[in-house]
């Protein structure tokens, strides 16, 4: 009973919306810890993977954040212009490439050396999304435009400079509340030896 493979057995997918998300009905036969077996029922949002990147410059003690409006926050009454660290979804390419574009199109920082330093599901229960989280040093001399992100495809972000120290507290202020960009803030201050 230790392979899942043993343990659940899909027994049908049925999508309900395809749209920019796919969302499916999952029907599965899963097995539980005492050999009892259930049907059991399971909508699961199809997404990407992504990438972040914690934009770190180390002369000035800085990171670099975008802020830019997000729907899904403006609709449960939450502040609708999230900062964030620079992110975006997988284009075909992989993560690290992903990031080095991103980066660039959002902030204008073109990154040198890039970190990889974790993965995380970031909705295990419903969303297929993982995101690969990334660090890279910056200096000014990096910065080549304006970022600010793809115009045709609406983006509409603005580039924000803020001491290491300061982003943090804003997570208890309650001004930083993206999950991703959290994560990244407290890596880095568990991490400041290695930045
Ligand atoms: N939400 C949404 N976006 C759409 C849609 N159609 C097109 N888009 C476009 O999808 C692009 C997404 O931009 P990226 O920079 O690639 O991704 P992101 O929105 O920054 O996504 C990152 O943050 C999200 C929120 O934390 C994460 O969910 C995501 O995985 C990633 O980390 C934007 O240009 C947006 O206009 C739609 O129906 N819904
Ligand atoms: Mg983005």
């Amino acid at each position: 009973m230790s392979d899942v493979n043993d343990r659940v057995k899909i027994v049908s997918d049925t999508t309900l919306s395809q749209g920019w998300t796919r969302l499916s009905d999952y029907q599965l036969d899963y097995t539980d810890r005492n050999g009892e077996t259930q049907r059991i029922k399971r909508e699961v949002f199809h997404r990407t993977p992504a990438a972040c990147i914690l934009l770190h410059d180390r002369e000035r003690d800085i990171v670099v954040l975008v802020k830019q409006f997000r729907l899904p926050a403006h609709l449960i009454g939450e502040p609708s212009f999230m900062i964030e660290v620079p992110a975006g979804l997988l284009d075909g390419e992989d993560a690290e490439d992903a990031i080095r574009r991103e980066a660039m199109e959002e902030t204008g920082y073109r990154i040198r050396d890039v970190r990889f330093v974790f993965k995380a599901l970031t909705s295990p229960g419903s969303v297929t999304e993982v995101i690969h989280f990334f660090h890279a040093s910056i200096d000014l001399s990096d910065r080549i435009n304006e970022g600010g992100g793809l115009a045709d495809e609406h983006e509409d972000l603005e580039v924000l400079e803020f001491p290491l120290d300061k982003a943090v507290t804003m997570i208890a202020d309650g001004e930083i509340i993206d999950a991703k960009t959290i994560m990244l803030l407290q890596w880095a201050v568990l991490n400041r030896a290695a930045l």
